[in-house]
């Protein structure tokens, strides 16, 4: 299908992208174009303008700032992947990204339009909320922090306002005695999550000192299981992990879809969960 008529604007700078965007409620971002193009094709959007982003220099590139990795939003894929910062800093970041589509759209798409995307069905959303991420917004009245808790509203909808771009995401560093692991169920190799799980696990003489847990496409927005993080802290790797993560869909209320129905996902979630929090706590 072709899409809509739109206004095509590439400003110069990210002040006059956020004077555009404040100035038009209709105007959206275009970043990579990987899930906005499609969906002009498909006239599920219908823009007044795009306002391309591609080129500002200033929301590229991957910084380490001590006791955080700062991302910039139009980092791609593979460059997110492929940074020695995210490697060591948050190396859940870049476990996850790898499996983020095929090497084409790693190309393309961008760490921030994924996220501004809230896609619950994306697989960094999950994983910047394990971390406890900070995303930093920007518009003509300033700079905003917005915790990753706070920022995945509804189906595709950030808490982005009007005339603001997301600059980037802090995400902390976790320090010594954690590991990490992303495990994705998918139709095919390079397809969406049909449930994904991404765990932080740290370890402290043979126990579980602490467990964060990102899940994927288990509601409107990625979530955090939180009755299976509370019953992991102080046990060891055995019984009670498995215990710990039968408790991973509670609460929660998961698409159905062509794919998958709710009670399937739930499966789904407690066993990709078992599995990601003994892969992230390195269990035989
Ligand atoms: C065939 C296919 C398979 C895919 N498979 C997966 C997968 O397995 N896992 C996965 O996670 N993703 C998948 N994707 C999505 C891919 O990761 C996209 O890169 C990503 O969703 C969007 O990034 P983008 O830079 O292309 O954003 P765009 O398409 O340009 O924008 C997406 C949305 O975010 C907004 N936006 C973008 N950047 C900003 C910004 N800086 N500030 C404010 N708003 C912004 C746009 O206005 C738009 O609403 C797939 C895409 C395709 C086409």
């Amino acid at each position: 299908m072709i899409p809509a008529q739109f206004e095509y604007v590439r400003p110069g700078s990210v002040a006059e992208a956020c004077e555009v965007l404040a100035g038009d409620e209709d105007a959206k971002v275009l970043a990579g174009g990987q899930s906005l193009l499609p969906l002009l094709r498909l006239r599920l959007a219908y823009p007044s303008a795009l306002v391309d982003v591609g080129r500002l220099e200033e929301l590229k590139g991957v910084h380490d700032r001590g006791d955080h990795v700062f991302i910039g939003a139009l980092t791609t894929h593979d460059e997110v992947m492929r940074s020695p910062v995210v490697t060591a800093g948050c190396p859940l970041v870049a476990l996850a990204t790898a499996h983020v589509a095929d090497p084409a759209i790693r190309h393309r798409g961008t760490f921030g339009g994924s996220l501004a995307h809230a896609d619950p069905a994306g697989d960094l959303p999950a994983v910047v909320l394990a971390l406890d991420g900070v995303f930093v917004a920007v518009s003509a009245q300033g700079e905003r922090e917005i915790p990753a808790s706070e920022f995945f509203v509804d189906y595709w909808e950030p808490a982005l306002a009007q005339g603001e771009i997301l600059a980037g995401v802090k995400i902390p560093k976790l320090g010594e005695g954690w590991g990490f692991h992303y495990e994705k169920f998918h139709r095919t190799a390079q397809a969406w999550a049909i449930v994904g799980v991404a765990a932080a696990v740290k370890r402290s003489n043979g126990s579980i000192a602490e467990a964060r847990i990102g899940l994927t496409n288990m509601g409107a927005t990625p979530l955090r299981a939180g009755a299976t993080e509370a019953a992991l802290t102080g046990v060891e790797l055995g019984d009670q992990v498995r215990q710990a993560c039968d408790e991973a869909a509670d609460g929660t209320s998961p698409p159905s879809d062509l794919h998958a129905q709710p009670d399937y996902r739930r499966h789904l979630a407690r066993v990709l969960t078992y599995r990601a929090v003994r892969a992230a706590a390195g269990a035989p």
